[in-house]
């Protein structure tokens, strides 16, 4: 949909929300009573916007900011005020109630229920320390609509009981509008992932808050779903909006992008990474002419793969960048990240050596930021606890596209302690790899490849198979690392070929073919060099694979691709 199909509030008569205890000051048309709860299931949380007259722009009043965000779509407004006193309060929430009346607004006040029942407002939200929710459900109106702040399962477990309307959840991020600093306070995106796995099925919203802005929102809303696909209902927001000097333009940015989110993410449980039409393309042979199709599209678009991975591999990998065709930049710095991600291409994440952790954090954001698929390989991230805990800060912070890893990687990262690791390398493998494959994908929301002699890659519900490969790729160092970066660049290649564009989607392009794709460009390569007569092992292996990745043709892809395609 366009901009300017986009529907936004506009006034209306009269309003159908609050609940009619007071008549606020400046309005004259009655209210039907108790009309809050007549919003009942179909209270529309897209774009909560939680107010803070502190941050208001110099010169720009509370009520004139208040309606320029109205026009720009806010679907319900929270008054939230810390510092007044009861009377100052009331009036400002009636004076909001009065305004967002005329858009078919309804208001929310934060912590009292006093002033939610004298301003005739539609509800009242409530934190933990504030009064108990029995009570102020009783004392509110049948219908009333009551919100909780969450920041544990176990809170969003006693919402439900206790029957709250909705749950804020948070604080996803740090912000500087309240202060969120005690420990464990930020309970980031896999925090809300929790708590959306408890909502499932209870029929309570939910809207994440803390440190949202136009700028991650499409990485929060993606990230913030339980396995199964149980998303937001909406999100809170208060700096984005009101510390904007353009309220309308800060909130219809906001709730645009939300909308087209929340149409792709209604496809399906997976439909954030592929349409059913791509799906019904997933068989052995389409996917080995996607991926020849592809080592062509790599030579054309030449995209710009940016590395920042270890000092094992750093050559290694420029030079497999440009034997496949496009263009490597190692470049770690924080400050250059921002720059790099507005150039079309793909982005790795090895975190083999953890040098750069902060060029790391801003490289995946700016990538999310710019549509640019991010590739991580978390490179023996079970072997320190120092490993797992900056690989919990980077999945927290920026969206994968992919996760690669060995068998020892993928299950520490799937929580399983089926297959022991030795340093970065892995001991074994699963008894049920597709299921394991294809249960990370979902919890992460990515595309899941396990490397071995039998590699396996999942969306979450489709599993592709591939054989390809040769026992030399595990005598040479950095094999698995210059995965990352064939992969990366089949990613970057297919997101800037990609002529339909998926409305919502945080990257465009086929990104499950894309990994199929470097996957079997290195597999095939690699049996190829092996085969050749120069080669006596690893010594001489490594050169003939960079030579091998230089010559690959889409014929080679199509000759000697062995895929097999499990379907769920
Ligand atoms: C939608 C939403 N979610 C959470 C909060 C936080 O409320 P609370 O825990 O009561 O903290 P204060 O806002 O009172 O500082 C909220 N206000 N809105
Ligand atoms: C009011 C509030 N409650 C939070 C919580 O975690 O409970 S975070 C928060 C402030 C959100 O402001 P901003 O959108 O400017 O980051």
């Amino acid at each position: 949909m366009s901009e300017s199909e986009v529907p936004l509030n506009r006034p209306v008569p009269h309003s159908t929300h609050g609940f009619e205890i007071a008549e606020p000051l400046t309005r004259t048309t009655p209210q039907p009573s108790h009309a809050g709860r007549s919003l009942g299931p179909g209270f529309d949380l897209s774009l909560y916007l939680v107010t803070g007259r502190d941050l208001l722009p110099h010169g720009k009043s509370y009520l004139a900011s208040l309606e320029e965000a109205l026009r720009g779509g806010v679907t319900v407004v929270q008054v939230r005020e810390k510092s007044v006193d009861t009377a100052e309060f009331l009036e400002i929430a009636r004076d909001t109630v009065s305004l967002c009346a005329g858009y078919d607004v309804p208001v929310i006040i934060n912590d009292r229920v006093d002033i939610a029942l004298a301003s005739g407002a539609a509800g009242a939200h409530l934190g933990q320390t504030d009064m108990p929710f029995a009570i102020a459900r009783k004392l509110l109106p049948p219908s009333a609509i009551v919100g909780v702040s969450c920041a544990t399962p176990e809170q969003a477990r006693r919402a439900v009981e206790d029957g709250a309307d909705y749950v804020g959840l948070g604080a996803v991020y740090a912000t500087s509008t309240k202060d969120v600093s005690a420990p464990g306070r930020v309970c980031g995106i896999a925090g809300v992932r929790a708590m959306l796995s408890v909502l499932e099925g209870t029929g309570v919203k939910a809207v994440a808050i803390g440190g949202i802005k136009s700028t991650n929102l499409l990485r929060t809303l993606h990230g913030c779903a339980s396995p199964t696909g149980h998303t937001l209902d909406g999100v809170a927001v208060v700096s984005d909006i009101v510390a904007s000097p353009e309220p309308q333009a800060a909130a219809r940015r906001l709730v645009q992008a939300f909308r087209a989110w929340a149409a792709a993410a209604s496809r399906g449980p997976t439909a954030f990474l592929v349409t059913p039409e791509q799906k019904a393309r997933y068989t052995p042979e389409a996917i080995a002419a996607a991926a020849a199709a592809l080592v062509d599209t790599v030579r054309r678009v030449r995209p710009l793969v940016h590395q920042i991975t270890n000092n094992v591999v750093k050559t290694q990998s420029a030079n497999v960048t440009l034997a496949l065709g496009g263009s490597p930049i190692m470049a770690e710095a924080e400050a250059e990240q921002a720059d790099l991600a507005r150039m079309p291409g793909g982005l790795l994440i090895n975190f083999g050596t953890i040098d750069a952790l902060d060029g790391m954090l801003a490289a995946g954001s700016h990538a999310n930021q710019n549509g640019k698929p991010v590739v991580f390989d978390p490179v023996g991230v079970g072997a320190t606890s120092f490993r797992r805990a900056t690989a919990a800060k980077l999945l927290d912070a920026w969206q994968p596209t992919v996760i690669k890893g060995n068998a020892a990687e993928i299950g520490e990262l799937a929580d399983s302690n089926e297959v022991k690791a030795q340093g970065v390398d892995s001991l074994g493998g699963f008894a049920n790899a597709s299921g394991v494959v294809r249960s990370l994908a979902r919890n992460h929301r990515c595309i899941v490849l396990l490397s071995g002699p039998i590699d396996y890659l999942s969306d979450g519900s489709t599993v592709i198979r591939m054989s390809n490969g040769h026992e030399l790729l595990g005598q040479i160092t950095g094999a698995g690392c210059v995965l990352g970066t064939t992969i990366s660049t089949f990613c970057g290649a297919a997101s800037m070929a990609t002529s339909s564009i998926s409305e919502g989607a945080l990257v465009q392009g086929d990104m499950l073919l894309a990994t199929a794709a470097g996957t079997l460009a290195l597999t095939i390569a690699a049996q190829r060099a092996a085969s050749r007569e120069e080669v006596r092992g690893p010594g001489t292996f490594l050169p003939a694979l960079i030579d091998e990745l230089a010559m690959l043709t889409p014929e080679i892809i199509l000759r000697m691709a062995r895929i097999e395609v499990e379907l769920e």
